[in-house]
């Protein structure tokens, strides 16, 4: 069983537009909303595919009720904890080019009462997890070093923590061992404070997370594949997506398809990119199931580090957030 933690869960709404202009009225093609948050997205990819997964998830306020009414309506098996602040909604604007602009808002605080009554109900959960998922940004109030504590916790009980976060929250984790990381390209260059230009930068920064702690780094690189380090290895992989709807959760049901292929090496990898992609395919945040995931697209092989990203990220963000690597 894998469960998922999400602190800072939300209601997606995705709207379609023609092209995003600063200032201007603009008149929406198609809006969908979806529940979400990363952990959330992780255990709604794992369902559509018939695997065990339970998800501990806070909400609160209208927003909070609506994410559980369309979670219980998926059929997610989950553990609900009901705390005072309202529940976030995040905005994704999708132009039809693929280009995706993301509004996520901060949350609400998470009163530290609530943080422990979150922290039992994973705890209890967490007997029968092969993997505990710590994903997305924390709520205000949250210590940045909640994911860290996790991963200290479950060390000795031969439960293995993915953690899909950023920021401090991720420099943190990274110091307590966690078993897998999967850092976005921005993500990985802000935790590392490298220029990402080419396949090499992203696997050199991909070995300082595992020299910070990770055991092993998922690297997402959106249209350019990913990047997988373990301990013995290095792998690259790509899948292709002919027509790109929404990239948003594709991170998510990458992380899915990647721990319920066992989590190590190569078949690993190739289910996590045939997740990734069919998760684009497809429109919102809508998690791929078996019809949408086409494992004959996914190509993997040593890494060519000449080969330039399409997106190179440089300059790095500000290195405030990797004090710890
Ligand atoms: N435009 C795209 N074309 C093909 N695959 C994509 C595209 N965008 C994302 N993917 C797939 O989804 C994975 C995760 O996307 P990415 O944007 O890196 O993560 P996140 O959603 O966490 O920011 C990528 O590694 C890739 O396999
Ligand atoms: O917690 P964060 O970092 O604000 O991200 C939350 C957002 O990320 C998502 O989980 C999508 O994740 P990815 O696009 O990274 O796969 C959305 O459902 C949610 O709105």
């Amino acid at each position: 069983m894998i469960l998922t933690l999400t602190l800072n869960p939300s209601l997606d709404r995705t709207i379609e537009i023609a092209s995003l202009g600063r200032g201007a009225v603009i008149r929406a093609a198609a809006a969908r909303l979806d529940p979400g948050g990363k952990g959330v997205n992780v255990s709604r990819a794992l369902l559509a595919n018939r695997i065990a997964s339970r998800a501990v998830v806070p909400f609160g306020g209208d927003e909070g009720r609506h994410l559980v009414h369309l979670l219980f309506l998926e059929g997610l098996d989950m553990v609900t904890v009901p705390v005072t602040g309202a529940t976030r909604s995040n905005v994704t604007l999708a132009e039809p080019d693929g280009t995706v602009t993301k509004i996520n808002e901060p949350g609400t605080a998470l009163l530290p009462a609530e943080l422990d009554t979150v922290a039992v109900a994973v705890l209890a959960a967490a007997h029968s997890a092969d993997w505990v998922v710590a994903s997305g940004s924390l709520p205000p109030g949250v210590p940045a070093d909640v994911y860290a504590r996790l991963c200290r916790r479950f060390a000795g009980a031969g439960i293995n923590v993915a953690v899909d976060t950023s920021g401090p929250a991720l420099s943190y984790a990274l110091a307590a061992g966690p078993a897998l990381v999967k850092p976005n390209q921005d993500e990985l260059a802000a935790a590392t404070g490298m220029p990402l230009g080419c396949v090499g930068d992203v696997v050199e920064a991909a070995k300082k997370l595992r020299a910070a702690g990770a055991r092993a780094v998922l690297a997402s690189l959106g249209a350019d594949g990913a990047v997988l380090v373990e301990q013995d290895s290095v792998w690259y992989g790509e899948a292709t997506v002919t027509e790109p709807r929404s990239s948003v959760g594709a991170g998510d049901a990458m992380l899915a398809g990647f721990l319920a292929a066992g989590a190590r090496g190569v078949p690993a990898l190739l289910e996590a990119l045939a997740w990734g992609a069919a998760a684009v395919s497809l429109t919102g945040s809508r998690m791929p199931g078996p019809a949408h995931i086409r494992r004959e697209g996914v190509t993997i092989g040593p890494p060519d580090l000449a080969r330039r990203l399409r997106a190179p990220t440089d300059p790095p963000p500000p290195p405030s957030h990797s004090d710890l690597v």
